[in-house]
């Protein structure tokens, strides 16, 4: 779908039909028109993400449900809730990598060690989404459940995706295709059951004086319906409860994947970006010292503008997020477009288009530091999407993504192993004249295609 946008884009330009009734749309203006009103609804499409026989929030199509939803999970990934759950965040993210690390490196002859970040990055995020989501402590990064967690993270992550995918297809193939692992939705909906029976136990046990747990969990069960004050169903918290847990692993550990390879690509972003770090935050005292949120986005305006440029040169889900127009109609770029055209928003082609960004293929974390380009270009990046169905979860990957990345700069060199040579600085691609990115898979995520691009050799920071 990304590729077919791209090609589309660069042969016939900034709207182009796609599909009969249906175009693609790649100026960042129309892009904005497009998803800041309510009155483009989600197409039918979207049901492919129906994980469960409930819509999630991400499914609904219903405005009035929508706004519904939004208000009544919004408050619980809002800034100020979100804060609450930073320890958590902390101890299951940053700090569970520091400790996987020191204990590797100390035990290391050679004071230095090779891993494989993008298994690291997805660890940790389902490491920190078990916890919110699940109230689980799985300890993923924890050598002795290391292959049991990534086992169950790949299985269930792909067969929830899986599953959804193939509802496009007739209920009898459905059913002969899904059946032969139809043990693995029942053992995912049993854990997830377990979970809220777990925490129902545990609420019920609260003296008045002890706190309630904060997470997402509890969201999940405390959040009512603002007119009717109703709470969520276990269904309705077991559909939601799997959108959070796709949703909250792979975008998250695949931009992380994306930013170290870009760094590894760019040392010269790389260096000034440790640099930021390490002189914002000089003395590092104990393990559990480490840069917060509010630390980072105070003083680490570099590290944030690398993961925008991230985010915008590699736009990690691949959909290009369908609307319906309404019963007005719209024109856009001279064209009228009668109601119930979809328009597919070209994000990997809008964000790639030399129309709309300078040197589009070049890394250049600077066009977010310039004052003159730097709010053009924020709104500019549709990774989580925009407007009023722009992903809920933004400000926790924010966080996820710049507590991780600004504490293991501090702490830890990087550099890539002697003997690789598929990518790095000097390994030009033939087309954009810029370093050859590792190759990725298209479908769903922009996922490394090859795990063995995927080691690093890491040190303690000189
Ligand atoms: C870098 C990480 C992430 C990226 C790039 C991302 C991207 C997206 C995109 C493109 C959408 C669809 C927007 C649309 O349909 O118009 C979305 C929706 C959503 N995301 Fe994320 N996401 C990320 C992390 C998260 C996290 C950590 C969570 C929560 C644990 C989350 C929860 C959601 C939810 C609930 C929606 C549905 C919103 C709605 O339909 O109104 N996302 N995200």
């Amino acid at each position: 779908m990304a590729d077919y946008g791209i090609a589309g884009m660069h042969k016939y330009g900034d709207i182009f039909v796609c599909q009969p009734q249906a175009v693609c749309i790649s100026d960042p203006a129309d892009i904005r028109l497009v998803l800041s009103s309510s009155s483009f609804l989600k197409s039918p499409y979207y049901k492919i993400l129906q994980f469960t026989g409930l819509d999630s929030t991400i499914c609904t199509r219903d405005p009035h449900t929508v706004s519904i939803k939004r208000r009544m999970f919004g408050p619980y990934f809002s800034t100020s809730y979100l804060n609450k759950l930073e320890p958590v965040i902390l101890e299951y993210g940053a700090k569970a990598i520091i400790g996987r690390w020191d204990t590797m490196l100390q035990n290391s002859k050679t004071d230095q060690i090779t891993i494989n970040y993008c298994m690291t990055f997805s660890l940790c995020t389902f490491n920190i989404v078990s916890r919110l989501v699940y109230g689980q402590d799985i300890s993923a990064l924890d050598p002795r459940s290391l292959e049991t967690s990534l086992e169950w993270m790949a299985d269930s992550t792909a067969y929830i995706s899986l599953r959804a995918l193939l509802k496009l297809l007739p209920g009898w193939i459905f059913k002969l295709l899904t059946w032969p692992r139809e043990h693995m939705f029942d053992q995912i909906a049993e854990y997830v059951q377990q979970s809220i029976d777990t925490r129902k136990k545990l609420l019920h046990s609260l003296m008045p004086s002890e706190r309630r747990p904060a997470d997402l969990l509890q969201a999940l069960l405390d959040s009512q319906d603002p007119q009717s004050q109703a709470h969520l169903s276990d269904e309705q918290i077991h559909a939601e409860s799997l959108l959070l847990l796709i949703g909250g692993i792979d975008p998250t550990a695949f931009t992380l994947t994306w930013t170290l390879h870009l760094f590894m690509l760019y040392p010269e972003c790389y260096q000034k970006a440790t640099n930021e770090v390490r002189t914002q935050f000089p003395h590092c005292s104990s393990a559990s010292d480490v840069i917060t949120y509010a630390m980072a986005k105070a003083k680490l305006p570099y590290l944030e503008a690398c993961i925008y440029e991230s985010l915008r040169l590699v736009p990690v889900p691949q959909m290009m997020i369908p609307r319906v127009v309404p019963e007005q109609g719209i024109f856009i770029k001279g064209h009228y477009l009668p109601p119930g055209t979809t328009i597919f928003s070209n994000i990997p082609g809008s964000q790639s288009s030399s129309k709309h960004w300078t040197d589009p293929h070049r890394y250049n974390p600077d066009r977010f530091m310039d004052p003159k380009t730097r709010r053009t270009a924020i709104h500019s990046v549709f990774t989580f999407g925009y407007g009023n169905r722009t992903c809920m979860g933004k400000h926790l990957a924010w966080l996820d993504m710049v507590t991780i990345m600004a504490n293991l700069l501090r702490r830890f060199d990087f550099k890539i192993p002697t003997g690789y040579t598929r990518t790095g600085p000097n390994i030009i691609d033939e087309q954009t004249k810029y370093p050859k990115l590792m190759n990725r898979t298209k479908f769903i995520s922009a996922k490394p295609a090859n795990q063995d691009d995927c080691w690093i050799v890491v040190s303690k920071a000189s």
